[in-house]
């Protein structure tokens, strides 16, 4: 792949998501401060998952984003969230403080060197920002893939939460660009592979810009991925700030690894996972995290295994992987479902074809172990 390719669209994905971390922080920071279900900015959708008035106006902000920069009619959005409940009468209320959230954003963009509107959007504009991201994908084109908020019920229990925007192109993973405003960027004293992709200026970091949220990013076929802090509206750290390259952790020794999980139980099996890990010898806790921080988490060498099982009958949505797929591929792991295989991006906005669940590690070593295990205990589970 020619080095440039894909540059513009990585430095507009990595501002946008930089602004929507930012605009997650805020509403964050307003929803911890009320008591649970005592407002009406969380609602129950369908499935009972959450959303919040965070998810709406991500979605709106990076569709609007990538939509005026790129031209609406050759930008295709594939994301998850729709504008029904929004667009009902009863949520006028809710749809006004999405409307006031993604203009205080957009109002931004400058600072993260993007071009906001000229002009204070309507709710019909917000609602067609949002509607306008209901792409299907599929296995030819490029494809804008977005989570606004992934792990929402993390986001609204004060916890970890992520905003992962990846490009699909032809079937491949070829941008992945993960938000954690909770999660700092791994701290290590020489810091000497900083340096700036999206600026020529590299300001040095300070220690506490370390203690902050970060945004992870790579672009495939390059073997690197890099992180950097996040910027806040409060005007601490302002942009451009520096990056930092990423590596997976060297351990593949299960005695020494560690591996994550989706908090609930619901989302995974957990007594699965603990089988597993124990006929491979890991003997560490489990790390339950919720959302995508879980891939940012091997990215940086902070954990070596991330295993998700999801319940049969449930089929895994491509936003939910895209990006942190891309980013521990490029910073050295394997990510592949419990059969080996490689996922495949080509069906559409499900992994269709998805072998039980999804295994990413720190290297080969621990991946053919854990995929030997699944083969293992599915021969003794089928005796
Ligand atoms: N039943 C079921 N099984 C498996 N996965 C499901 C299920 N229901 C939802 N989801 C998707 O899981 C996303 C959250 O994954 P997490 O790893 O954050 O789970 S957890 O909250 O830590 O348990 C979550 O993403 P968000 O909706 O963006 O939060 C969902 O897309
Ligand atoms: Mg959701
Ligand atoms: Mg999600
Ligand atoms: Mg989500």
């Amino acid at each position: 792949m020619e080095k440039e390719k894909y540059s513009e669209e990585l430095n507009v994905a990595v501002r946008v998501v930089h602004m929507a971390c930012s605009l997650c922080q805020k509403v964050q920071k307003g929803l911890l401060g009320k008591a649970f279900g005592d407002d009406d900015e969380v609602k129950s959708k369908d499935d009972d998952s959450l959303v919040t008035i965070a998810d709406w106006s991500v979605q709106a902000t990076v569709s609007w984003i990538l939509s005026n920069t790129f031209g609406s009619e050759f930008v295709s959005i594939v994301a998850e969230e729709d504008v029904q409940t929004l667009s009902k009468p009863e949520s006028a209320g809710l749809l006004g403080k999405v409307v006031s959230t993604v203009n205080e954003c957009l109002a931004q963009a400058s600072r993260y060197g993007l071009k906001g509107p000229d002009k204070i959007l309507g709710p019909s504009e917000i609602l067609e920002a949002i509607s306008r991201c209901n792409s299907k994908g599929g296995p030819l084109g490029r494809h804008w893939v977005l989570d606004p908020v992934d792990g929402t019920l993390g986001f609204v229990r004060g916890g970890q939460y992520a905003v992962a925007l990846a490009l699909i192109d032809n079937a491949e993973v070829v941008v992945g660009v993960l938000g954690c405003p909770n999660y700092h960027m791994k701290r290590d004293r020489h810091n000497k592979q900083q340096q700036n992709h999206i600026s020529s200026e590299v300001p040095v970091p300070s220690p506490d810009m370390l203690e902050e949220g970060c945004v992870m990013y790579s672009k495939k076929g390059t073997g690197e991925a890099w992180v950097q802090p996040t910027v806040y509206g409060d005007g601490k750290y302002e942009w451009p700030n520096f990056a930092k390259q990423v590596r997976v952790s060297p351990i593949d020794d299960p005695a020494l690894a560690t591996f994550c999980e989706p908090v609930e139980r619901a989302n995974s099996n957990h007594s699965f996972a603990a089988g597993l890990a124990s006929s491979v010898g890991l003997r560490n806790k489990p790390l339950r995290v919720y959302s995508m921080v879980k891939y940012a988490a091997i990215a940086q060498g902070d954990a070596e295994i991330f295993m998700k099982f999801a319940r049969a009958g449930y089929k895994e949505k491509i936003w939910d992987h895209a990006a942190g797929v891309l980013i521990v591929q490029e910073a050295g792991g394997v990510v592949t479902d419990a059969g080996g295989r490689s996922l495949d991006f080509s069906k559409g906005i499900y992994l269709e074809s998805l072998d039980r669940g999804i295994v990413a590690c720190s290297g080969t070593k621990l991946h053919e172990k854990l995929i030997g295990a699944v083969y293992a205990s599915w021969e003794s589970s089928s005796l």
